[in-house]
């Protein structure tokens, strides 16, 4: 049984294509890990599923209830985490809680959820005087209400510290266990590997790749990070570095003092090599790491990328 079903999704603004005809589906029970870099369109596919906007073409669908026709049962069996944290500063903790009971008909405990955030203490404080985290946790209490079958977390972990962010983890993992699917967007690989069933990852608003995160690394190129000492930062070095990362096979290229950290695949090391000495400067050193998620998701998402077919 599908939670989330898109079938060729397009969104457009005038000239500005936000989706592309998106084929995306969720099972019911699945944590799903959304990804895409910065303007790639998660936000906009959250609110196509919410019907905040309206497909150019193609279906939306949620629990097999359509997104334009069952928009109320759709929201009252959702509850969502939106990105960018809009509480009312002269509003309680407690009553933004309420509020969010009162709007769902639920009869949840209000202090028992923001308990379960880790906020209990400041329940009669304003939001206006919460910290990023605080205010954070709070959405995410209002978002717990009325135990919904579909959670929608867009960048949750947004101002939350490592602890905030594992203690969030845990309660998606105890809501999944309960049966609530999870819809999980971010721009962070490291976040959703610890948590999600599967992944999708979103790159200029197509889906580029879709699989349980060892299936992605399985089906990725090997991919190296090179550090490699030279005697000195070439002249032009912005120049320089947009060089090394238009080689075949480069996915990322930083430099931290005489330093250059280049994330590659494993066939591409050779031409990097020659292609920083051709920048007349010379290798003192270098070694190689294995790569990282973040390197993955870069691999992906980057323009150098190799073509993946699924
Ligand atoms: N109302 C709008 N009018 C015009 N273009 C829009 C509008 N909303 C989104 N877009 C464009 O659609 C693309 C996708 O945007 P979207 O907000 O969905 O990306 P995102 O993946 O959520 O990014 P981020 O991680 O920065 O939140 C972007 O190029 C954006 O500029």
């Amino acid at each position: 049984m599908t939670a989330i079903d898109i079938s060729n999704a397009t969104k457009r603004y005038g000239a500005e294509t936000a989706l592309d005809g998106l084929d995306l589906t969720v099972q019911r029970g699945e944590i799903y890990g959304f990804l895409g870099p910065n303007g790639a369109g998660k936000s906009t596919t959250i609110n196509l599923l919410l019907d905040f906007i309206r497909p150019t073409e193609g279906e939306v669908s949620v629990f097999g209830l359509d997104a334009r026709e069952d928009t109320l049962e759709i929201r009252t069996r959702t509850g969502i985490l939106p990105e960018g944290v809009e509480t009312y500063d002269r509003l309680t903790g407690r009553k933004h809680v309420e509020f969010a009971i009162d709007s769902k008909g639920a009869d949840d405990d209000p202090d028992a959820l923001l308990e379960r955030v880790g906020i209990a203490d400041a329940a009669d404080k304003k939001a206006g005087g919460y910290s990023k985290g605080m205010s954070q946790r709070l959405m995410f209490a209002t978002a717990l209400v009325g135990e919904p079958d579909l959670l929608i977390l867009d960048e949750p972990s947004t101002g939350l510290d490592p602890n905030g962010a594992r203690e969030m983890r845990e309660i998606i993992r105890e809501e999944n266990a309960r049966g609530a699917t999870v819809f999980f967007s971010s721009h962070i690989l490291g976040q959703v590997e610890a948590i999600c069933d599967r992944v999708g990852i979103l790159r200029e608003r197509e889906l580029v790749a879709e699989d349980t995160v060892d299936g992605l690394r399985d089906s990725m190129p090997e991919q190296t990070r090179l550090r490699v000492q030279v005697d000195r930062i070439p002249e032009d070095s912005s120049a320089a570095l947009e060089t090394i990362e238009s080689v075949d096979g480069v996915s990322e290229v930083s430099a931290d003092g005489t330093t250059l950290v280049v994330t590659c695949e494993d066939r591409a090391k050779t031409s990097v090599l020659r292609t920083i000495e051709q920048q007349g400067v010379s290798i003192e050193d270098f070694a190689t790491d294995e790569s990282s998620l973040e390197d993955l998701f870069m691999a992906y998402t980057s323009d150098n990328r190799t073509e993946v077919t699924q």
